[in-house]
Order: C-alpha cells, then structure tokens, then sequence
C-alpha cells in the first residue's frame, strides 16, 4: 500500500493552559481531498497552521510521504515541507500582473516558469487574462489566479482555510466543482479546512468531523452523513426531529409504536433520531391511516401546524396526536397542507440513529 502524502499523529496544542487541539490524528492520500469540517473555534484552523509549520504542536508528529517532517525537537522550516497554501484572504499582489502573480514561487528557466504558468492558467480557464493585474478581474477570478500560484511550484500537499468564503454564494458551488478538477488533475493531497458542511460533502473524498479541539467522526461523506457517530454529528448535516424515550424492556414506545434499542437497559434514556425527508407522509382518510409495514413501521396520526415553500422543497410541522410533540418532514417540490388537516406520518426504520442520552447532551445540538 502506498504511503499517506501526508499523515499526522496524536497533534496537541495548548494555549495558555487550553487544548485547542486534543490529539488529533489523520491521514491524507495522494489525489484526496480530506475536510476537516467542525463549527468555529473547534481547532481546525490550528491543526493546519502546525502543518504548514507556522505553529508548533505541543506533542505529536507530522510525516510527508512516511518521512518526518515535525516532531517537538526535530523542524524541517515551512519551505521545504512541498506544501502550498491557500488561506481565506488569498491576496494577490496588486503591482504585479496575474502571470507574474502565478510565477512568483517558481524557481528554474524562464521558459520552463512561463510554461507552468500557461498550463496553470488553461487549467483555472484564465490564460486569456495572462497580462491583467488583480483589480482588473472579479473576485471569483482573483480566487481561480490563487489557486493556480498555490499549485505553481507543485506542491505534494495543498492546505485551504475556508479558501471560498469571500466568495458570491451564487458563485460558490462553480469555483468548488472547477477548483476540484484542478486539484485532482494535479494529483495533490488536500486538507480543506471548512465549517460548511455543504461545501464538505461537495469536494471531500473523506471528511473528518471536529468538535472541541477532537476528531469525532472519520469516513466517506455517505458514511458520516447516514451512520453519524452520535446526535450532534447528525444535527450537523441537516435539521434533525429527537424522540427521546425511555427504555423497558429493550423497547421504547414512540408515536410510531415500539422501537427496539438492544443492548440497552430499562431506565435508560434514548434519542431516536431521523432527519426530516426521511418522514413520509400520507393522507387521512376518515380517520383511518395507511397499513404499517415492515419497513415504514406503525403510521402516526398527527395535524399540520404550518407549511412552509423553501425554493427546492417545502418544510411541514406537525403536531402528533400521540403526546403533542412535534416533528418536521420536508417534501421535494410544493407541498402546502393547511393548518389543522390531519395526516398520518410513518418513518423509515433504517433511516432512524437511536442514540443513548449522554449527560448534558438534553437540548443543545451544537456540534
Ligand atoms: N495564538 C493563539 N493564542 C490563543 N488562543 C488561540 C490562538 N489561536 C487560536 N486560539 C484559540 O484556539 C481555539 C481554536 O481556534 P482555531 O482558529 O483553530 O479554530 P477554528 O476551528 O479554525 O475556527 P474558525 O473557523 O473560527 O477559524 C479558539 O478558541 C481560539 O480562540
């Protein structure tokens, strides 16, 4: 198996007597786009700045192609670690012109930088603007100009820091989609630093969830958006609906019948979790509701309380008739039931996370 382009280990950082950074450990594989996704202050920034080598980890290691590379005695500078950088505020440098911009990092024949430079260019789509200077392109093109300096002297490893978030957000998921075929055609390791988790899945191979200086959850986009480590990992991909219910004989009554929790004691608190388009939702007819079934389960009889047309879906409350809680479905498209009309909802049981109530884990979702 071939090394990680970049692998680090066990990474702690203490300031002023607080862990920022909690042991953290990752790797990334050449050609990978890796997101380390989690919300604000939660280290992710600190994490890529030891990286680069502009700040020093309390413990911990950090390797580039199975060489070490940062220890807490052992420093090879931040110039000679092969890794570009693109930070949010990519300036350029305004008195030079975008070709020179591009070339600033390159060493070697003039023919050779000039070459790079067009191939760079061709690929972000802007040779035409070779002879330009920055004030003279949008702010999406100066963005596409950064990225090709970032990737001029090729580097093994690209560090970004929420690198499109000055961005129009009309523009953002093009410059995403074009900045990706760019990365992959040059086969660099990525560590993308982001708190969108929208912008997460759109780029990364494999995404890694931080939450208070700690990885919590680490996999493919698919895995870490269905089989979320615990509640707040849910709730940070999408609004989610809690039943909290308590366990008796490895079961817990819900407005949808019985649920299974194995393992579980009697006493024991659980969140069933299910995020709102997995609710299906069906009409009532004379007070009668659809047949359950083996995957939809026991249909529930609740009333909408308002609906809402949100552009690509619509969002419906209700209230259950069970014990008056509510919970959310969206609907693709337009879906506008009045208030008041009963409906029946069911869920799709093996769209559902039951998770065991930690201490303190009551109300907040924050990641
Ligand atoms: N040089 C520093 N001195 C003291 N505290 C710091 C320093 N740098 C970062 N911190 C603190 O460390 C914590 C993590 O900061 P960091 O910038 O790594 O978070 P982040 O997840 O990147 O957040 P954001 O997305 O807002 O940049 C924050 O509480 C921050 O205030």
């Amino acid at each position: 198996m071939t090394d990680p382009r970049l692998e680090i280990r066990n990474i702690r950082r203490r300031f002023q007597g607080r862990e920022v950074v909690s042991d953290v450990s990752l790797k990334v594989m050449p050609g990978q786009v890796t997101c380390l996704l989690g919300p604000s202050g939660c280290g992710k920034s600190t994490t890529l700045r030891i990286i680069a080598g502009v700040d020093m980890q309390d413990e911990g290691e950090i390797y580039v192609d199975g060489e070490l590379v940062c220890d807490t005695v052992f420093r090879v500078p931040p110039e000679q670690r092969s890794i570009g950088m693109m930070f949010q505020d990519f300036a350029l440098f305004p008195h030079l012109s975008v070709a020179e911009n591009v070339a600033f990092g390159l060493n070697g024949h003039k023919s050779d930088k000039r070459a790079r430079v067009e191939e760079l260019l061709d690929k972000v789509g802007l040779l035409s603007a070779v002879d330009k200077y920055p004030h003279e392109l949008s702010g999406g093109e100066q963005q596409r100009i950064a990225l090709a300096r970032a990737l001029a002297p090729r580097p093994s490893i690209m560090l970004m820091d929420e690198p499109f978030s000055g961005l129009d957000e009309r523009l953002k998921d093009d410059i995403r989609d074009s900045t990706l075929d760019v990365l992959k055609s040059e086969n660099t390791a990525v560590l993308l630093v982001t708190h969108e988790p929208h912008e997460a899945m759109r780029m990364a191979d494999e995404i890694a969830l931080m939450r208070d200086g700690r990885i919590v959850q680490q996999g493919a986009p698919y895995n870490i958006y269905n089989a979320p480590v615990d509640r707040k990992a849910a709730a940070f991909f999408s609004d989610i609906n809690v039943i909290r219910g308590k366990v008796q004989d490895l079961s817990v009554t819900t407005p949808f019948g019985k649920f299974l929790c194995p393992g579980q004691p009697d006493g024991a608190e659980v969140d069933i979790v299910i995020r709102p388009q997995h609710l299906r939702i069906d009409f009532d007819r004379h007070g009668r509701g659809p047949n359950p079934t083996p995957q939809d389960g026991t249909p529930a009889r609740a009333v909408v309380q308002r609906a809402r047309f949100m552009g690509r879906e619509s969002l419906v409350e209700f209230k259950m008739e069970f014990d008056g809680s509510v919970l959310k479905a969206t609907v693709p498209s337009v879906f506008l039931p009045k208030p008041g009309t009963p409906m029946w909802l069911m869920l799709r049981r093996d769209r559902c996370f039951v998770f065991p109530v930690k201490d303190g884990s009551a109300s907040s979702d924050r990641v």
